[in-house]
Protein backbone atom coordinates (compact mmCIF):
# COMPACT_ATOMS: atom_id res chain seq x y z
CA UNK A 1 0.00 0.00 0.00
CA UNK A 2 2.83 2.38 0.93
CA UNK A 3 4.57 1.89 -2.55
CA UNK A 4 1.27 1.81 -4.25
CA UNK A 5 1.06 5.50 -2.50
CA UNK A 6 4.41 6.68 -3.17
CA UNK A 7 3.21 6.55 -7.33
CA UNK A 8 1.79 9.44 -8.17
CA UNK A 9 -0.24 8.25 -11.06
CA UNK A 10 -1.95 5.99 -8.95
CA UNK A 11 -3.34 7.97 -5.71
CA UNK A 12 -4.52 10.50 -8.49
CA UNK A 13 -6.50 7.89 -10.18
CA UNK A 14 -7.79 6.57 -6.86
CA UNK A 15 -8.24 10.08 -5.16
CA UNK A 16 -10.06 11.22 -8.79
CA UNK A 17 -13.01 8.45 -8.08
CA UNK A 18 -14.07 9.21 -4.47
CA UNK A 19 -16.81 11.85 -4.05
CA UNK A 20 -15.05 13.27 -1.13
CA UNK A 21 -13.67 16.50 -2.20
CA UNK A 22 -9.06 15.86 -1.77
CA UNK A 23 -7.35 18.33 -1.90
CA UNK A 24 -3.39 17.86 -1.65
CA UNK A 25 -1.51 21.17 -0.80
CA UNK A 26 2.09 21.66 -0.09
CA UNK A 27 2.19 23.13 3.78
CA UNK A 28 2.49 26.54 2.15
CA UNK A 29 -0.59 26.25 0.26
CA UNK A 30 0.42 25.69 -3.09
CA UNK A 31 -2.04 23.33 -4.64
CA UNK A 32 -0.46 19.95 -5.71
CA UNK A 33 -3.73 18.34 -6.51
CA UNK A 34 -7.10 18.72 -6.76
CA UNK A 35 -9.95 15.66 -7.69
CA UNK A 36 -12.77 16.30 -9.60
CA UNK A 37 -15.22 16.40 -6.94
CA UNK A 38 -13.59 18.98 -5.63
CA UNK A 39 -14.00 21.21 -8.30
CA UNK A 40 -17.66 20.22 -8.36
CA UNK A 41 -18.10 21.48 -4.48
CA UNK A 42 -16.13 24.37 -5.04
CA UNK A 43 -18.35 25.25 -8.44
CA UNK A 44 -15.61 25.45 -10.56
CA UNK A 45 -15.69 25.11 -14.32
CA UNK A 46 -15.01 21.99 -15.61
CA UNK A 47 -11.15 21.37 -16.49
CA UNK A 48 -10.12 24.12 -14.00
CA UNK A 49 -7.74 23.35 -11.35
CA UNK A 50 -6.98 26.02 -8.57
CA UNK A 51 -3.40 26.67 -8.04
CA UNK A 52 -3.21 28.16 -5.15
CA UNK A 53 -5.26 27.73 -1.96
CA UNK A 54 -6.24 31.25 -2.89
CA UNK A 55 -7.60 30.43 -5.79
CA UNK A 56 -10.63 28.00 -5.41
CA UNK A 57 -14.31 29.42 -6.28
CA UNK A 58 -13.67 33.04 -5.15
CA UNK A 59 -13.30 31.80 -1.91
CA UNK A 60 -10.72 31.98 0.70
CA UNK A 61 -10.03 29.16 1.29
CA UNK A 62 -6.16 29.41 2.42
CA UNK A 63 -7.61 32.12 5.40
CA UNK A 64 -10.20 29.62 6.27
CA UNK A 65 -7.76 26.64 6.74
CA UNK A 66 -5.21 28.80 8.29
CA UNK A 67 -7.28 30.15 10.72
CA UNK A 68 -8.94 26.97 11.51
CA UNK A 69 -5.46 25.59 11.88
CA UNK A 70 -4.18 28.12 13.98
CA UNK A 71 -7.25 27.83 16.63
CA UNK A 72 -6.80 24.44 16.83
CA UNK A 73 -2.87 24.17 16.87
CA UNK A 74 -2.17 22.75 13.60
CA UNK A 75 0.98 24.71 13.13
CA UNK A 76 2.25 24.31 16.62
CA UNK A 77 1.76 20.86 15.17
CA UNK A 78 3.70 20.93 12.04
CA UNK A 79 6.09 22.99 13.68
CA UNK A 80 6.90 19.70 15.82
CA UNK A 81 6.20 17.70 12.55
CA UNK A 82 3.61 15.39 14.14
CA UNK A 83 1.87 13.28 11.70
CA UNK A 84 -2.00 13.30 11.38
CA UNK A 85 -5.06 14.19 10.78
CA UNK A 86 -6.71 16.88 12.36
CA UNK A 87 -10.36 17.11 11.72
CA UNK A 88 -11.99 20.82 11.79
CA UNK A 89 -15.51 21.56 11.01
CA UNK A 90 -15.70 24.94 9.49
CA UNK A 91 -18.68 26.09 7.49
CA UNK A 92 -18.08 27.57 4.21
CA UNK A 93 -20.41 29.55 2.68
CA UNK A 94 -19.66 29.94 -1.37
CA UNK A 95 -20.61 33.01 -2.67
CA UNK A 96 -23.40 31.57 -4.05
CA UNK A 97 -24.63 31.24 -0.91
CA UNK A 98 -25.74 27.53 -1.18
CA UNK A 99 -23.11 25.31 0.29
CA UNK A 100 -21.19 24.82 3.46
CA UNK A 101 -18.88 22.30 3.70
CA UNK A 102 -16.81 20.34 6.53
CA UNK A 103 -12.86 20.64 6.51
CA UNK A 104 -11.16 17.88 7.58
CA UNK A 105 -7.71 18.36 7.44
CA UNK A 106 -4.05 17.25 8.10
CA UNK A 107 -0.40 16.93 7.68
CA UNK A 108 0.64 13.72 5.53
CA UNK A 109 4.19 13.09 6.12
CA UNK A 110 6.26 11.74 2.60
CA UNK A 111 8.85 9.37 2.94
CA UNK A 112 10.47 11.94 0.07
CA UNK A 113 9.57 15.77 -0.45
CA UNK A 114 8.63 16.84 3.00
CA UNK A 115 5.14 16.97 4.31
CA UNK A 116 1.85 17.61 2.23
CA UNK A 117 -1.49 19.04 3.50
CA UNK A 118 -4.18 17.25 2.59
CA UNK A 119 -7.88 18.99 2.69
CA UNK A 120 -11.32 16.66 2.61
CA UNK A 121 -14.35 18.65 1.76
CA UNK A 122 -17.75 17.64 1.78
CA UNK A 123 -21.00 18.90 1.08
CA UNK A 124 -22.87 19.27 4.60
CA UNK A 125 -25.72 21.72 3.38
CA UNK A 126 -28.06 19.39 4.93
CA UNK A 127 -26.44 18.85 7.83
CA UNK A 128 -25.71 22.85 8.44
CA UNK A 129 -29.82 23.10 7.92
CA UNK A 130 -30.29 20.21 11.17
CA UNK A 131 -27.74 22.15 13.24
CA UNK A 132 -29.19 25.55 12.88
CA UNK A 133 -32.63 24.15 13.72
CA UNK A 134 -31.39 22.29 16.82
CA UNK A 135 -29.58 25.84 17.79
CA UNK A 136 -32.84 27.93 18.05
CA UNK A 137 -33.18 27.09 21.44
CA UNK A 138 -32.26 28.95 23.99
CA UNK A 139 -31.55 28.21 27.93
CA UNK A 140 -34.41 28.24 29.93
CA UNK A 141 -34.61 27.74 33.92
CA UNK A 142 -36.90 24.62 35.25
CA UNK A 143 -38.83 26.18 38.21
CA UNK A 144 -40.20 23.84 40.98
CA UNK A 145 -40.15 24.05 44.39
CA UNK A 146 -42.26 20.37 44.15
CA UNK A 147 -40.25 18.11 46.40
CA UNK A 148 -40.56 14.82 44.02
CA UNK A 149 -39.91 17.13 41.09
CA UNK A 150 -36.55 18.77 42.85
CA UNK A 151 -35.15 15.23 43.49
CA UNK A 152 -35.75 14.58 39.89
CA UNK A 153 -33.58 17.29 38.84
CA UNK A 154 -31.06 16.21 41.20
CA UNK A 155 -31.20 13.08 39.79
CA UNK A 156 -30.34 14.97 36.16
CA UNK A 157 -28.00 16.92 37.27
CA UNK A 158 -26.02 13.48 38.50
CA UNK A 159 -26.38 11.44 35.31
CA UNK A 160 -25.65 14.88 33.23
CA UNK A 161 -22.29 14.56 33.46
CA UNK A 162 -21.93 10.80 32.49
CA UNK A 163 -22.62 9.35 28.97
CA UNK A 164 -25.53 7.06 29.79
CA UNK A 165 -28.74 7.04 27.93
CA UNK A 166 -31.75 8.59 30.07
CA UNK A 167 -35.51 8.26 29.66
CA UNK A 168 -37.75 10.73 31.09
CA UNK A 169 -41.72 9.77 31.58
CA UNK A 170 -44.16 11.90 31.86
CA UNK A 171 -47.42 13.07 30.70
CA UNK A 172 -46.93 15.77 27.30
CA UNK A 173 -46.61 19.38 28.61
CA UNK A 174 -45.00 18.37 31.83
CA UNK A 175 -40.96 19.85 30.91
CA UNK A 176 -39.08 16.91 29.06
CA UNK A 177 -38.21 19.33 26.08
CA UNK A 178 -36.84 21.63 29.12
CA UNK A 179 -35.00 18.99 30.95
CA UNK A 180 -33.55 17.67 27.67
CA UNK A 181 -31.80 20.62 27.12
CA UNK A 182 -30.81 21.28 30.40
CA UNK A 183 -29.08 17.50 30.96
CA UNK A 184 -27.43 18.29 27.18
CA UNK A 185 -26.17 21.63 29.03
CA UNK A 186 -24.53 20.35 31.94
CA UNK A 187 -23.33 17.63 29.72
CA UNK A 188 -19.25 17.55 28.73
CA UNK A 189 -21.25 17.55 25.04
CA UNK A 190 -23.03 20.71 25.63
CA UNK A 191 -20.45 22.61 22.91
CA UNK A 192 -21.60 20.30 20.14
CA UNK A 193 -25.37 19.98 18.91
CA UNK A 194 -28.43 18.55 20.76
CA UNK A 195 -30.73 17.52 17.89
CA UNK A 196 -34.36 17.23 18.92
CA UNK A 197 -36.54 14.45 16.81
CA UNK A 198 -40.33 14.48 17.45
CA UNK A 199 -40.68 10.76 16.48
CA UNK A 200 -44.91 10.92 16.52
CA UNK A 201 -44.74 14.68 14.24
CA UNK A 202 -42.83 12.33 11.33
CA UNK A 203 -45.19 9.97 9.48
CA UNK A 204 -43.68 6.20 10.17
CA UNK A 205 -42.53 5.24 6.37
CA UNK A 206 -39.97 8.86 6.59
CA UNK A 207 -38.45 7.79 9.94
CA UNK A 208 -35.92 5.68 8.72
CA UNK A 209 -34.32 8.24 6.24
CA UNK A 210 -35.19 11.27 9.04
CA UNK A 211 -32.62 9.34 11.45
CA UNK A 212 -30.31 7.74 9.23
CA UNK A 213 -30.45 10.16 6.09
CA UNK A 214 -30.33 8.72 2.58
CA UNK A 215 -28.51 8.52 -0.59
CA UNK A 216 -29.01 9.67 -3.95
CA UNK A 217 -32.05 7.58 -6.12
CA UNK A 218 -32.63 5.54 -2.51
CA UNK A 219 -36.72 6.25 -2.91
CA UNK A 220 -38.38 8.27 -5.66
CA UNK A 221 -37.80 11.65 -4.77
CA UNK A 222 -34.65 11.59 -3.17
CA UNK A 223 -32.70 13.49 -5.86
CA UNK A 224 -29.43 13.91 -3.78
CA UNK A 225 -27.78 12.73 -0.69
CA UNK A 226 -29.41 13.92 2.73
CA UNK A 227 -27.86 13.32 5.84
CA UNK A 228 -29.96 12.22 8.86
CA UNK A 229 -30.45 13.37 12.16
CA UNK A 230 -28.19 10.77 13.80
CA UNK A 231 -25.41 12.45 11.73
CA UNK A 232 -26.22 15.77 12.43
CA UNK A 233 -26.18 14.87 16.27
CA UNK A 234 -22.85 13.26 15.81
CA UNK A 235 -20.90 13.99 18.97
CA UNK A 236 -23.41 15.80 20.66
CA UNK A 237 -27.23 14.93 21.71
CA UNK A 238 -30.14 13.33 20.04
CA UNK A 239 -33.14 14.08 21.71
CA UNK A 240 -35.90 11.54 20.85
CA UNK A 241 -39.22 12.95 21.75
CA UNK A 242 -41.85 10.37 22.20
CA UNK A 243 -39.64 7.57 21.33
CA UNK A 244 -42.38 4.63 22.09
CA UNK A 245 -43.77 6.08 18.21
CA UNK A 246 -41.14 4.48 16.43
CA UNK A 247 -42.38 2.07 14.82
CA UNK A 248 -41.42 -1.74 15.91
CA UNK A 249 -40.11 -2.66 12.28
CA UNK A 250 -37.52 0.42 12.81
CA UNK A 251 -36.99 -0.43 15.74
CA UNK A 252 -34.00 -3.50 15.67
CA UNK A 253 -32.04 -0.80 13.29
CA UNK A 254 -31.96 1.70 15.65
CA UNK A 255 -30.72 -0.76 18.55
CA UNK A 256 -28.07 -1.79 16.24
CA UNK A 257 -27.10 2.41 15.96
CA UNK A 258 -27.75 3.02 19.65
CA UNK A 259 -25.40 -0.50 20.16
CA UNK A 260 -22.56 -0.68 17.56
CA UNK A 261 -23.01 3.12 17.26
CA UNK A 262 -23.16 2.70 13.34
CA UNK A 263 -25.65 2.95 10.96
CA UNK A 264 -26.30 2.95 6.75
CA UNK A 265 -27.96 5.48 5.35
CA UNK A 266 -31.09 4.59 3.27
CA UNK A 267 -30.30 2.69 0.13
CA UNK A 268 -26.23 2.60 0.90
CA UNK A 269 -24.51 -0.76 2.13
CA UNK A 270 -21.81 1.84 3.22
CA UNK A 271 -21.56 2.13 6.88
CA UNK A 272 -21.47 5.35 8.62
CA UNK A 273 -20.03 5.70 12.28
CA UNK A 274 -21.67 7.99 15.06
CA UNK A 275 -20.64 8.55 18.68
CA UNK A 276 -24.15 10.13 20.40
CA UNK A 277 -25.60 10.48 23.55
CA UNK A 278 -29.22 9.32 23.49
CA UNK A 279 -31.94 11.50 25.80
CA UNK A 280 -35.54 10.39 25.29
CA UNK A 281 -38.99 10.92 26.45
CA UNK A 282 -42.35 9.96 26.56
CA UNK A 283 -46.03 10.30 27.72
CA UNK A 284 -47.03 6.99 27.47
CA UNK A 285 -45.57 4.24 30.22
CA UNK A 286 -43.13 2.49 27.61
CA UNK A 287 -42.62 -0.03 30.07
CA UNK A 288 -46.15 -1.03 29.33
CA UNK A 289 -45.40 -0.60 25.78
CA UNK A 290 -43.05 -3.44 26.31
CA UNK A 291 -45.49 -5.82 27.62
CA UNK A 292 -47.87 -5.02 25.09
CA UNK A 293 -45.27 -6.14 22.59
CA UNK A 294 -44.94 -3.00 20.78
CA UNK A 295 -41.64 -2.03 21.88
CA UNK A 296 -38.65 -3.91 22.00
CA UNK A 297 -37.45 -4.75 25.66
CA UNK A 298 -33.58 -4.48 24.64
CA UNK A 299 -34.30 -1.27 23.07
CA UNK A 300 -36.21 -0.29 26.37
CA UNK A 301 -33.13 -1.46 28.37
CA UNK A 302 -30.84 0.62 26.21
CA UNK A 303 -32.51 4.10 26.65
CA UNK A 304 -33.57 3.50 29.97
CA UNK A 305 -29.81 3.26 31.98
CA UNK A 306 -31.55 5.96 33.84
CA UNK A 307 -35.08 7.15 33.67
CA UNK A 308 -36.45 10.21 34.88
CA UNK A 309 -40.58 10.19 35.78
CA UNK A 310 -41.81 13.59 35.61
CA UNK A 311 -44.81 14.18 38.06
CA UNK A 312 -48.07 16.09 35.85
CA UNK A 313 -48.47 19.30 37.17
CA UNK A 314 -51.88 18.55 39.12
CA UNK A 315 -49.41 16.42 41.11
CA UNK A 316 -47.81 19.39 42.31
CA UNK A 317 -49.82 22.34 43.02
CA UNK A 318 -47.19 24.40 44.57
CA UNK A 319 -45.49 24.95 41.21
CA UNK A 320 -48.45 26.65 39.93
CA UNK A 321 -48.12 30.18 41.95
CA UNK A 322 -44.37 30.15 40.84
CA UNK A 323 -45.28 29.04 37.43
CA UNK A 324 -48.10 31.62 37.00
CA UNK A 325 -45.39 34.80 37.89
CA UNK A 326 -42.50 33.26 35.96
CA UNK A 327 -45.05 32.83 32.65
CA UNK A 328 -46.57 36.54 33.51
CA UNK A 329 -42.88 37.77 33.39
CA UNK A 330 -42.25 36.07 30.48
CA UNK A 331 -45.13 36.86 28.69
CA UNK A 332 -44.09 41.15 29.42
CA UNK A 333 -40.86 40.65 28.23
CA UNK A 334 -42.76 39.30 24.84
CA UNK A 335 -44.58 42.88 25.01
CA UNK A 336 -47.78 42.27 27.21
CA UNK A 337 -48.64 44.32 29.60
CA UNK A 338 -48.12 44.14 33.06
CA UNK A 339 -51.42 42.27 34.80
CA UNK A 340 -52.64 40.76 38.91
CA UNK A 341 -54.37 37.83 39.33
CA UNK A 342 -57.67 38.16 41.34
CA UNK A 343 -57.93 36.03 44.05
CA UNK A 344 -60.51 34.34 42.74
CA UNK A 345 -58.91 33.65 39.56
CA UNK A 346 -56.10 32.31 41.26
CA UNK A 347 -58.67 29.86 42.83
CA UNK A 348 -59.54 28.92 39.78
CA UNK A 349 -56.11 28.07 38.04
CA UNK A 350 -55.15 26.25 41.36
CA UNK A 351 -58.22 24.08 41.44
CA UNK A 352 -57.84 23.15 37.87
CA UNK A 353 -56.49 19.48 36.93
CA UNK A 354 -54.43 20.57 34.40
CA UNK A 355 -54.59 17.92 32.10
CA UNK A 356 -52.43 19.87 29.31
CA UNK A 357 -49.65 20.79 32.09
CA UNK A 358 -47.58 23.37 32.14
CA UNK A 359 -48.27 24.01 28.55
CA UNK A 360 -51.72 24.65 28.80
CA UNK A 361 -50.74 26.74 31.66
CA UNK A 362 -48.79 28.70 30.00
CA UNK A 363 -51.45 29.31 26.96
CA UNK A 364 -54.22 29.74 29.53
CA UNK A 365 -51.82 33.00 30.97
CA UNK A 366 -51.38 34.48 27.42
CA UNK A 367 -55.24 33.97 27.17
CA UNK A 368 -55.91 35.27 30.46
CA UNK A 369 -53.65 38.60 29.53
CA UNK A 370 -55.21 39.22 26.32
CA UNK A 371 -58.51 39.12 27.70
CA UNK A 372 -57.71 40.93 31.28
CA UNK A 373 -59.78 43.41 32.69
CA UNK A 374 -57.83 46.83 33.16
CA UNK A 375 -54.62 44.94 33.86
CA UNK A 376 -56.96 42.29 36.29
CA UNK A 377 -57.43 39.28 35.28
CA UNK A 378 -60.11 37.95 36.46
CA UNK A 379 -62.23 34.87 36.20
CA UNK A 380 -64.16 35.73 33.23
CA UNK A 381 -60.48 36.35 31.55
CA UNK A 382 -59.79 32.54 31.77
CA UNK A 383 -60.31 30.26 29.22
CA UNK A 384 -63.68 28.45 28.21
CA UNK A 385 -62.40 25.17 29.74
CA UNK A 386 -60.72 26.30 33.14
CA UNK A 387 -64.49 28.04 33.58
CA UNK A 388 -66.23 25.50 32.67
CA UNK A 389 -64.62 23.06 35.08
CA UNK A 390 -65.72 25.18 37.92
CA UNK A 391 -69.05 25.91 37.24
CA UNK A 392 -69.88 22.07 36.46
CA UNK A 393 -68.78 21.45 39.92
CA UNK A 394 -70.05 24.87 41.14
CA UNK A 395 -72.86 24.82 43.69
CA UNK A 396 -75.23 27.66 45.14
CA UNK A 397 -73.75 28.36 48.69
CA UNK A 398 -76.79 27.68 49.87
CA UNK A 399 -76.37 23.71 49.19
CA UNK A 400 -75.40 21.39 52.15
CA UNK A 401 -71.61 20.63 52.25
CA UNK A 402 -72.44 16.92 51.35
CA UNK A 403 -73.83 17.74 48.53
CA UNK A 404 -71.40 20.70 47.40
CA UNK A 405 -68.68 17.57 47.46
CA UNK A 406 -70.78 15.39 45.41
CA UNK A 407 -71.67 18.30 43.16
CA UNK A 408 -67.97 18.84 42.64
CA UNK A 409 -67.10 16.07 42.33
CA UNK A 410 -69.61 15.11 39.52
CA UNK A 411 -68.03 18.42 37.41
CA UNK A 412 -65.01 17.30 37.48
CA UNK A 413 -65.61 13.47 36.85
CA UNK A 414 -67.85 14.99 33.88
CA UNK A 415 -64.85 17.31 33.09
CA UNK A 416 -62.11 14.79 32.61
CA UNK A 417 -64.81 12.09 30.45
CA UNK A 418 -65.17 15.08 28.39
CA UNK A 419 -61.59 15.88 27.75
CA UNK A 420 -60.75 12.27 27.65
CA UNK A 421 -63.36 11.49 24.91
CA UNK A 422 -65.29 9.20 27.13
CA UNK A 423 -62.10 7.06 28.22
CA UNK A 424 -62.12 5.87 31.99
CA UNK A 425 -59.01 5.04 31.91
CA UNK A 426 -57.62 8.10 30.72
CA UNK A 427 -59.89 10.39 33.12
CA UNK A 428 -59.57 8.63 36.22
CA UNK A 429 -55.53 8.75 35.36
CA UNK A 430 -55.99 12.80 34.81
CA UNK A 431 -57.87 13.18 38.07
CA UNK A 432 -54.89 11.16 39.75
CA UNK A 433 -57.18 7.89 40.95
CA UNK A 434 -57.31 4.44 39.82
CA UNK A 435 -59.95 3.10 37.76
CA UNK A 436 -62.04 1.05 40.26
CA UNK A 437 -62.12 4.49 42.09
CA UNK A 438 -63.76 5.96 39.23
CA UNK A 439 -66.25 3.61 38.44
CA UNK A 440 -67.22 3.69 42.38
CA UNK A 441 -67.66 7.65 42.52
CA UNK A 442 -69.97 7.41 38.72
CA UNK A 443 -72.13 4.49 40.25
CA UNK A 444 -72.60 6.54 43.60
CA UNK A 445 -73.27 9.95 41.65
CA UNK A 446 -75.60 8.50 39.37
CA UNK A 447 -72.91 8.56 36.13
CA UNK A 448 -72.80 4.87 35.38
N1 LIG B 1 -40.86 23.75 35.11
C1 LIG B 1 -40.96 24.56 34.06
N2 LIG B 1 -40.48 25.80 34.14
C2 LIG B 1 -40.63 26.64 33.10
N3 LIG B 1 -41.25 26.35 31.96
C3 LIG B 1 -41.73 25.12 31.82
C4 LIG B 1 -41.61 24.16 32.86
N4 LIG B 1 -42.18 23.02 32.44
C5 LIG B 1 -42.63 23.25 31.21
N5 LIG B 1 -42.39 24.52 30.82
C6 LIG B 1 -42.81 25.14 29.57
O1 LIG B 1 -43.99 24.45 29.19
C7 LIG B 1 -43.99 24.18 27.80
C8 LIG B 1 -44.08 22.69 27.58
O2 LIG B 1 -42.88 22.08 28.03
P1 LIG B 1 -42.16 20.92 27.21
O3 LIG B 1 -42.30 21.14 25.74
O4 LIG B 1 -40.78 20.79 27.77
O5 LIG B 1 -43.06 19.68 27.65
P2 LIG B 1 -42.96 18.16 27.19
O6 LIG B 1 -43.17 17.34 28.40
O7 LIG B 1 -41.69 17.93 26.44
O8 LIG B 1 -44.21 18.03 26.22
P3 LIG B 1 -44.43 17.00 25.00
O9 LIG B 1 -44.42 15.62 25.61
O10 LIG B 1 -45.78 17.38 24.48
O11 LIG B 1 -43.31 17.23 24.03
C9 LIG B 1 -42.76 24.80 27.23
O12 LIG B 1 -43.07 26.08 26.72
C10 LIG B 1 -41.84 24.93 28.42
O13 LIG B 1 -41.00 26.04 28.26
Amino acid sequence: MRELLQNEDILEGLLAGIDQGVLLATVEGQILFANEALRHLMELPAGETPRSLNDVGGVNLKLAITRGLIERGFDDAVSRRQKGVVELERWLDLPSGRRCFRLRTGIVERERGGAVRLVLLRDVTEMARLREGAAGSAAQDFITRDPRMLEVLRQLRQAAPTEAYVLMQGESGTGKNVLARQLHRLSPRAAQPLVEVNCAAIPSELLESEFFGHVKGAFTGATGDRAGRFAAADRGTLFLDEVGEVPLNLQAKFLKAVQERSFEPVGSNRSQTVDVRIVSASNRNLKDAVEARQFRADLYYRLSVITLHIPPLRARKADIPLLIDHFLDRLYTRGYARAVLAPEALRLLLDYPWPGNVRELENALEHALICAVEGVIQTESLPQDIRDYHSQGALPAALHRSEDADSHLRGQILFALKRCDGNKAAAAKMLGIDRTTLWRRMRRLGLA
